[in-house]
Order: C-alpha cells, then sequence, then structure tokens
C-alpha cells in the first residue's frame, strides 16, 4: 500500500465510525479475515478501519440503485420531438414508437373482432338481426366481410320466403312475380268459351249464308270447311257437320232456274260436277237453256271461278 491511497489515510485518521448492521450483514466474510496471509497482520483498530472503508466504498460500486436520487425535474428539450416517427427519432425513441406500434398491431390482431364489434355499432340497422352462422361467419366479420355478411342475412330476412303462408299470401296480394299465371284459369275459362263460340259462329254462319245465297258452290271440301289440328274439339265437331254437306240440293245462280243436285258426273281442278234437275218444268224433249237435265259445276269458294257470279261457262251455254 502507498501513503496516498485512501485506505492508507483512513488509517492514519484514527479509528472509524462504527459499521451499520445492514452494511455487515452484506459483507460478512470482512469481519472475519483471513489470518492466514503473511502480508497483512493488522491491528484490530486497522481493521476495523479497512472494513468501514470497504463497507462504505464496495456497496455503490455494486448496488447503483441506491445511488444519489435523480433531479426531481428534467429540463425541456425543445430540440426533440417526442412524437416524431420512429425512423426520424432517436433510437430510444424509435424503440419507444415501435413499442408502441407494436402494441397497436397486436392489438389489431387480437381484436379485429373487436373492431368488427365497433363497424357493428356504426351500422346497427344493417346487421342487427344478422343470425351468426357459424365459426367461420364470425371469422370473416372479423376480418371486414361483416358489411357482405350481414347484407345477405338482411335481404335473406326482408324477402318472404315462398314456403311460408305470409310469404304467399304477400304475392298474391301484390301479384308480382305470378306473370299472369294464377289469373288464367279464373278468366280464360269464360273468356275462351265465348271466343271459341264467336269463332264457330264467324266461320260456320257466314259460309251457311253464302251457301243458300250462291248454292252452286261446293263446300264439300273448302278449305275453310276443313278441321284442323289446332282447333279445339268443339270447333272441329261443327266444322265436320257443315263438312258433312257434299253441296247443296238445289241451286240457284243469279237469276237462273232452280235446280236440284243429282248424282255426280265427274270431279276438275276447279270444282266437282253433278246432274241439275230443273224445278218446276215437266219432263219433255226441252234442251238447251229450257233443258230439264244440266251439268251443275260446283267450285271451291277461294279458286278463281269461286266467287258468286255465273262461271264463263254459264256464258257460253247462254
Ligand atoms: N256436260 C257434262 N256432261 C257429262 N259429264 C260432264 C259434263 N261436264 C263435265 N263432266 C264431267 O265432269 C268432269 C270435270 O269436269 P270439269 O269441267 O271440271 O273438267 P275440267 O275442265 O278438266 O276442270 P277445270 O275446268 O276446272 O279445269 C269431267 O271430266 C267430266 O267427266
Amino acid at each position: 500500500c502507498c501513503s496516498s491511497c485512501s485506505l492508507h489515510a483512513s488509517i492514519n485518521a484514527g479509528p472509524p465510525p462504527p459499521a451499520t448492521p445492514r452494511q455487515l450483514l452484506l459483507y460478512p466474510t470482512l469481519q472475519a479475515p483471513s489470518s492466514a496471509s503473511p502480508l497483512i497482520k493488522p491491528t484490530l483498530p486497522t481493521r476495523y478501519a479497512a472494513m468501514s472503508e470497504a463497507a462504505t466504498v464496495l456497496p455503490s460500486m455494486r448496488d447503483p440503485g441506491d445511488g444519489p436520487e435523480p433531479p426531481g425535474t428534467v429540463p425541456a428539450r425543445p430540440d426533440l420531438d417526442l412524437n416524431k416517427s420512429a425512423g426520424d427519432d432517436e433510437g430510444g425513441g424509435g424503440a419507444a414508437d415501435r413499442s408502441r406500434r407494436g402494441g397497436e398491431s397486436a392489438a389489431d390482431g387480437t381484436s379485429q373482432s373487436a373492431h368488427g364489434d365497433a363497424a357493428m355499432t356504426r351500422l346497427p340497422g344493417r346487421i342487427g338481426n344478422a343470425a351468426p352462422r357459424g365459426r367461420r361467419g364470425g371469422a370473416a366479420q372479423g376480418r371486414g366481410m361483416r358489411f357482405r355478411a350481414t347484407g345477405d342475412a338482411h335481404t335473406d330476412q326482408e324477402q318472404p320466403r315462398g314456403d311460408l303462408p305470409e310469404g304467399v299470401a304477400g304475392r298474391q296480394a301484390t301479384g308480382a312475380g305470378d306473370h299472369g299465371l294464377n289469373k288464367e284459369p279464373a278468366n280464360l275459362g269464360i273468356d275462351r268459351g265465348a271466343a271459341d263460340r264467336f269463332a264457330s259462329e264467324a266461320m260456320i254462319t257466314p259460309q251457311a249464308e253464302r251457301a243458300v245465297n250462291c248454292s252452286a258452290i261446293d263446300r264439300s271440301e273448302s278449305p275453310a270447311s276443313q278441321p284442323r289440328g289446332n282447333d279445339p274439339p268443339e270447333i272441329i265437331a261443327k266444322d265436320e257437320a257443315t263438312a258433312m254437306l257434299p253441296v247443296p240440293e238445289r241451286v240457284e245462280v243469279g237469276n237462273s232456274p232452280i235446280y236440284i243436285t243429282g248424282r255426280k258426273l265427274g270431279k276438275g281442278s276447279s270444282g266437282k260436277v253433278y246432274v241439275g234437275r230443273r224445278l218446276g218444268m215437266p219432263s219433255g224433249g226441252y234442251k238447251g237453256r229450257n233443258a230439264i237435265e244440266v251439268a251443275l259445276k260446283f267450285v271451291h269458294r277461294r279458286s278463281r271461278e269461286g266467287s258468286c257470279d255465273p262461271p264463263y261457262e254459264w256464258q257460253v251455254y247462254q
């Protein structure tokens, strides 16, 4: 040891103050120094002084927590912006900012559903009645897909279901979506019957009237009298009944004499030829325009010879 060290000075200064019990407990080995050291053989006061010095110095070296207290206030640093981001800030501030942002990220990761709940709070009307659809649906809601899912749920709730009585009644009341199919059985039965009767009369009655006035016309195979496959059975029956009349029984064309239709003589491209017997004429050898028997040609109404005017042959015969 030298004369300038503190230990030497403390030895020469006299007996030190007694150490506190705490310090002695912290360093018990100093209370019983090894007596086997051949170099140091201090006296008892010297040993006390050394122990006191060590007890004062060593704790402050090993346990800085009991050091001087920090100042109560820290002087302001206007050059430092504590709200700046981590990249622009110092290391400590950046670490603190990263820590803070990490906390937010963790909060986002763990509280996504909570974030979604906040969204639910903002839109209670749309998703308030949305029923949960299992775990996956809940997760989807937590990731921000809730609005879509709840929109579906909202639609499902508002749309009337077809299997529910009220849904069916609603459709009937509004008439939407039936496309008129529900109206057909009630109205079409009456209207169709009237339409069928009108069609039948229009097709049959005028032809009968014209047949009386133009009885020389053959209606037996006219296209109008032929039954059509797509017509109702009622119309076909009437047309078949009318078609049963091959030719008129009596024939009168214009101011011509009345002839009774006889047997069939033949068939040409435009019609059929029958025997006609003049009505009211006595039998005997009359010929020409006064002949008792003539040939009656019945042509189709729609043919080029189908008019009620006397045919060209009639003029030739005259
Ligand atoms: N005056 C008559 N006496 C006896 N039979 C007749 C007489 N006129 C016509 N016929 C018979 O009727 C058939 C048809 O006569 P129709 O005049 O229609 O024949 P077409 O002249 O070939 O026909 P279209 O004049 O329409 O072309 C004849 O093939 C004939 O057998």
